[in-house]
């Protein structure tokens, strides 16, 4: 069988896949906490910062459904609630009960907002992507 990440590590050397593949057994973790009475649809985020910390959240679901808060920014609120800014991040991973999962267009947003240089970690269709932000993103909305 191929090499699950040899044609999505995005150029990157086996160390940093190795760093990235730890990130998103962290954000597998976190998914575990995930508030999704509604959906039953559980999500994890783990943002790596440039000094090394991780930061974790999950999916928070309301009885209004448009009030849903996605994993990912759930995370990096949490992450600038504590005194994080644009361009201190190098990764997020996102994990999902269902290993068939890309992170939505409003949280591509926000991850631009705070780190437009990013990796994106996720698995899609059961293959773990290493992609960067601006694959996803392109043409992105700026001020
Ligand atoms: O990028 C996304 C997309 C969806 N969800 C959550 C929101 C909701 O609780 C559930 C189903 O949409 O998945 C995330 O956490 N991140
Ligand atoms: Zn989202």
């Amino acid at each position: 069988m191929q090499d699950k990440n040899v044609s999505t590590s995005h150029g990157c050397d086996a160390d940093t896949i190795s760093r990235y593949h730890t990130l998103l057994a962290q954000a597998h973790k976190a998914k575990e906490n995930a508030y999704c009475r509604y959906s039953g649809f559980k999500v994890g985020a783990a943002l790596l910062a440039k000094n090394g910390s991780i930061i974790t959240g999950c999916n928070v679901e309301n009885a209004s459904y448009g009030l849903t808060i996605c994993a990912e920014r759930a995370t990096i609120v949490k992450a600038v609630s504590m005194g994080y800014r644009p361009g201190d991040f190098e990764a997020i991973a996102i994990a999902a009960s269902n290993p068939d999962f890309s992170p939505c267009g409003a949280c591509r947003e926000v991850i631009n907002e705070f780190g437009d240089d990013m990796m994106v970690i996720f698995e899609f269709k059961g293959e773990i992507i290493t992609t960067e932000l601006k694959e996803l993103l392109p043409f992105s909305f700026k001020l």
